[in-house]
């Protein structure tokens, strides 16, 4: 019963909505028929834009382009959709593009493309002040009398029945304020000619409205002498169509056409050479470099590379530029390093065998029989610390001989490695070589060294006009030699974005040891923080502020920094338990008092994927639905998002709940031991008392040396910092209180 209501009272909405865009459409027709000076494919094409103005929707039409004596802009359209910048043609013969040319007929009109695009990026100068990035606005042609659909560069090109549904069916960009204020200033920047041929005052409606158009070149339906209301009719269905598409998408979020006046300046800087873009946590660097991708994508016709060490981050990444800049999408790649570079290999024909857990057990082999027996043990017995050496160190630094390693200033290691200890690493790192080669595999830093070597050995043309590497501060050196190699010292080639801080991987690297120079106005700080409530800003600065961590430019920076905060308020939860099972508990009663609507923005992250585990099976069993953050591609999804720290770099949410967060003891003698209890299910609860490496699923608490413990630490309260970080509105921290679970 409820349904069949609800099912009739949508039909009596679609009703409803069609009878109105019928009447829209009719008023627009008759409007657009005393356009005197137009041809009946214009009036026809005005009809439909004159419908959107009934909408929300502004047009100008007829505008002077500023800076030229005579040229003309036909029409400038402002609306929820954007601005878009329109020429109509009304040409004889009908407009074809493929191969990357406009054609009328036989004939190229490639000149029209390069001379829409230049008044747009006229338009988009003029509109940066009011923060609007350029992939809000879009060029578009369309062609009166004809049924067409395509994209040529950047350019829309539609026919004149296409293109009130295409617009109509925009996901919302603009609210009616921004609208008037945008299209006020264009009507500055854009003077009307004397003499529009817009009449002032209605009106009759000529008499030969709903003739053929006069240039015979139609070959579709509109240029075939319906009459108004059989266009009408016509018309109407693919307009409520779209109307209800766009009805069902969200608005488009506003940072996706918004930016603040400074973002929208590095999104259309010109940069000599490779440059970078910092900032502490929250402060738009993603934000800005997908733009800045969008930018280039539309100023150039190669491909745009968009890399990060994540390999989920791509996926969502890749489904922001889509929402944001749709017409450019399909120029930028989104790829995780390791993925791009053995694609790269495969292209280039270089034999390779990525293996991760063979490459593991070969290093556990070597550790047996060259790293316990030596003095490595005694500094730490753990054999995590040394993998990460060869790992981070050794072969992410790309060092191949013993000399270099043995007077090498190590990044972000404090263990102080004497002569004897770098030659028993160096021994360790040969064995693991010898084993590793010996089965015939390679691990993930072959990979990259494999593909940094074809692209120096053959450049060839790079198919790439640019470059991004989001979050490059997790990079190897070795893998941002490979980003350099491919596109140079070009202007606007290297774009390099991250936060030293929030390096979550042992070991590091300085931009000029990669041969990078990024000085002068190449290296640009953003300071706003648009993410975090204060509250939670306020509490995770707290756990670096004694941290000071070195950029990778080679500054060293006090771990509390300087950020101007944008959003106040903000609510921290801090959750004690007795026993694991009482704060597993105390996770759901959080998620379940905040609702079950509050959970597609929510997320649970965790310190190692043994944890993640054990919360995704926690969820499971109460009944609430969850996404891994390793399937996440950005889209809604009705689920709370599970995922360790590492993961969620880069992501945002407005709930996020850390469970069991505690950050490995600082001092090597206060080391906690794995702690395990039983809880009321029977089910048992085990948590290593330290964020587990990728390397290695063991948590070591027995730490020999206190530099190593001091750096463990250190880095586990970075990725801390990075996972509390992550939450926008409310952050839940979750504890056991370890005295009480050791003795229950
Ligand atoms: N100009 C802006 N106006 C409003 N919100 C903005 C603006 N720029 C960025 N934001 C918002 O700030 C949030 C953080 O942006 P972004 O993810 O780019 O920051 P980041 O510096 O890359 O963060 P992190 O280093 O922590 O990953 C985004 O959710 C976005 O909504």
């Amino acid at each position: 019963m409820e349904a069949g209501g609800s099912a009739s009272n949508r039909a009596q909405e679609a009703r409803r909505h069609e009878r109105e865009l019928r009447e829209q459409l009719r008023a627009a027709q008759q409007e657009a028929r005393r356009w005197e000076a137009a041809s009946e494919g214009e009036r026809k094409v005005a009809a439909q834009l004159l419908m959107l103005t009934r909408r929300g929707w502004r047009l100008l039409v007829d505008r002077r382009w500023p800076g030229t004596r005579a040229a003309n802009v036909d029409m400038l359209l402002v609306g929820p959709g954007g601005v878009f910048v329109i020429d109509v043609k009304n040409w004889r013969a009908a407009p074809g593009a493929a191969d990357g040319h406009l054609t009328a007929g036989r004939q190229r009109r490639d000149g029209e493309i390069g001379k829409l695009l230049a008044v747009t990026r006229v338009a988009e100068v003029a509109l940066a002040p009011l923060g609007l990035s350029p992939v809000a606005v879009q060029p578009l042609m369309v062609f009166a009398g004809r049924s067409f659909d395509g994209t040529l560069d950047r350019v829309r090109l539609l026919g004149e029945r296409e293109v009130g549904p295409a617009l109509l069916a925009e996901r919302t960009r603009l609210g009616a304020a921004m609208v008037c204020a945008i299209a006020d200033h264009l009507e500055v920047v854009f003077p009307a000619y004397e003499g529009s041929y817009v009449p002032e005052e209605p009106s009759v409606p000529s008499a030969d409205s709903g003739r053929p158009a006069p240039d015979g070149g139609g070959t579709s339906d509109a240029a075939s002498g319906d009459t108004a209301d059989d266009n009408a009719l016509f018309d109407i269905a693919s307009l409520c169509d779209a109307a209800m598409d766009a009805a069902r998408r969200a608005p488009v979020e506003r940072w996706m056409t918004f930016l603040h006046p400074d973002q929208v300046a590095l999104v259309r800087r010109n940069w000599s050479g490779p440059a970078r873009v910092s900032g502490p946590a929250g402060t738009g660097k993603t934000v800005v470099a997908l733009h800045r991708a969008a930018h280039l994508a539309q100023r150039t016709t190669g491909r745009i590379l968009y890399v990060t060490f994540a390999s989920n981050l791509p996926r969502v990444q890749g489904t922001f530029l889509r929402t944001m800049a749709p017409a450019v999408a399909d120029r930028v790649e989104f790829r995780s390093l390791h993925s791009w570079a053995r694609k790269f290999l495969a292209e280039r024909g270089i034999p390779h065998r990525l293996h991760g857990g063979r490459s593991e057990d070969a290093f556990s082999r070597a550790w047996v029989r060259c790293g316990r027996p030596s003095v490595l043990a005694a500094l730490d017995p753990c054999p995590r610390y040394w993998h990460e050496e060869i790992d981070c160190v050794i072969k992410g630094r790309g060092i191949t001989g013993f000399e270099e390693y043995a007077t090498l200033r190590r990044q972000r290691r404090r263990a102080a490695l004497r002569r004897p200890h770098r030659e028993a690493v160096w021994a360790l790192y040969e064995e693991y070589e010898r084993v590793r080669r010996a089965r015939g595999v390679h691990d993930f830093n072959d990979i990259l060294s494999l593909a940094l070597a074809e692209a120096r050995a053959r450049p060839g043309r790079s198919p790439y006009a640019a470059v991004i590497a989001d979050e490059v501060q997790d990079l190897t050196l070795v893998g941002v030699r490979l980003l350099h190699a491919l596109v140079g010292d070009a202007p606007n080639g290297l774009l390099l974005v991250g936060d030293g801080q929030q390096a979550v991987y042992p070991g590091g690297f300085r931009l000029s040891d990669a041969g990078i120079d990024v000085r002068g106005d190449r290296g640009q700080v953003l300071r706003t923080n648009y993410r975090n409530a204060q509250q939670i800003l306020d509490a995770a600065l707290a756990v670096v502020a004694d941290d000071a961590f070195d950029d990778i430019d080679g500054t060293r920076l006090a771990g509390l920094r300087d950020v101007d905060r944008t959003y106040h308020g903000g609510q921290v939860t801090r959750s004690v338990s007795g026993t694991p099972a009482e704060h597993d508990d105390a996770l759901l009663a959080a998620l379940r008092a905040r609702g079950e609507a509050s959970w597609p923005d929510s997320a649970v992250l965790c310190r190692s994927r043994r944890e993640t585990a054990h919360y995704q099976r926690l969820l499971a069993r109460a009944g609430i639905p969850f996404c891994s953050l390793e399937r996440y591609d950005g889209r809604p999804v009705a689920a709370v998002k599970v995922g360790s720290y590492r993961r969620a770099k880069g992501l945002e949410f407005k709930h996020v709940y850390l469970p069991d967060h505690e950050p490995a003891p600082a001092m090597p003698s206060v080391a906690a031991p794995v702690t395990a209890s039983v809880t009321s299910s029977g089910m048992s609860a085990v948590r290593p008392s330290a964020a587990p490496s990728a390397t290695s699923t063991r948590a070591c608490t027995v730490v020999g040396d206190e530099d190593i413990a001091l750096e463990r630490a250190e880095l586990s309260r970075t990725q801390l910092f990075v996972a509390m970080t992550r939450a926008r509105d409310s952050l839940w921290l979750g504890s056991v209180a370890r005295g009480l679970s050791d003795v229950s």
